[in-house]
């Protein structure tokens, strides 16, 4: 069976760039909880007094098979950067995340794709790359450049793509079959209005297919459509997790 667990994660970024004196006076404010408006990042200094930005702070919980789960939050709360540590690009200073089940990430346009190839030998790529069965080859590329509506740019190197062709292409790549768990930014979802028609039927197949989803976004409405978990992110904490329904009431209430 599926499953996520994170302990006690903890991440941070430091600023390399903190040392500028304005800079340094507005973090210090920061640091001490003078400021923040709707941002909701947190700012530390770690043992060696760099200043960093604490973005995971001991995110616990456990997603097993039939969790379709939200992440919701002010900007900054972390929510990227946790949906980037369960796909495994970032690596926590302190805690694990154990995932068992194949995974796929719809998290940046760009992700896993060599800006070099094509359109076509990226396919090549994902599918060596996942779960490396080159008999389903010809119908993956089938049903990705049936779907991306490419054209013959399908053929030429994927730097020559626009960001909305680059987003069709992955799109297609990452949804052409189902892994058992799902990440996404909902921000994947942006497009022309005829291709976010298709993506979200499409979509909503997989979705019916994977079994854990976990979808990052700032709408509620959104989440109350996909999802029956929503963990409400804060300052890189976890806030509330609960059933869908209830957190994002506490979330509005807030
Ligand atoms: N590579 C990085 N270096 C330094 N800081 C970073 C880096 N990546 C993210 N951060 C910071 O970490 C914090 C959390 O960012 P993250 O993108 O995870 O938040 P989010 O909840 O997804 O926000 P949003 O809703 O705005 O997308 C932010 O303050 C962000 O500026």
């Amino acid at each position: 069976m599926p499953q996520i667990e994170a302990t006690d994660v903890y991440l941070e970024f430091p600023l390399y760039h903190a040392e500028s004196r304005l800079l340094k006076k507005r973090l210090a404010s920061a640091l001490q909880g003078k400021t923040g408006g709707s941002v909701g990042t947190r700012f530390a200094q770690d043992a060696r007094s760099r200043t960093v930005v604490d973005v995971l702070r001991g995110i616990d919980f456990t997603a097993k098979a039939g969790d379709r789960i939200g992440l919701i939050g002010r900007n900054g709360a972390g929510k990227t950067t946790l949906l980037r540590a369960l796909a495994g690009i970032y690596e926590p200073v302190r805690g694990e995340i154990v995932v068992r089940g194949t995974m796929g990430a719809l998290l940046d346009a760009s992700l896993g794709m060599n800006p070099e190839l094509t359109g076509r030998e990226n396919v090549r790529l994902f599918v060596q790359q996942g779960e490396g069965d080159l008999s389903a080859l010809d119908a993956a590329y089938d049903d990705v450049q049936d779907f991306a509506e490419l054209g013959h740019y399908f053929d030429l190197p994927i730097k020559t793509y626009s960001s909305g062709m680059a987003i069709r292409l992955a799109f297609a790549m990452a949804t052409t079959s189902a892994p058992q768990i799902l990440l996404m930014d909902e921000w994947f979802l942006a497009g022309d209005g005829v291709f976010l028609k298709k993506a979200e039927t499409r979509l909503k197949r997989l979705i019916d297919k994977v079994e854990i989803l976990v979808v990052s976004s700032h709408q509620p409405e959104i989440l109350a459509r996909w999802c029956n978990r929503v963990i409400w992110m804060e300052q890189g904490q976890i806030r509330a997790d609960g059933p869908c329904e209830d957190t994002l009431q506490q979330y509005k209430n807030f």
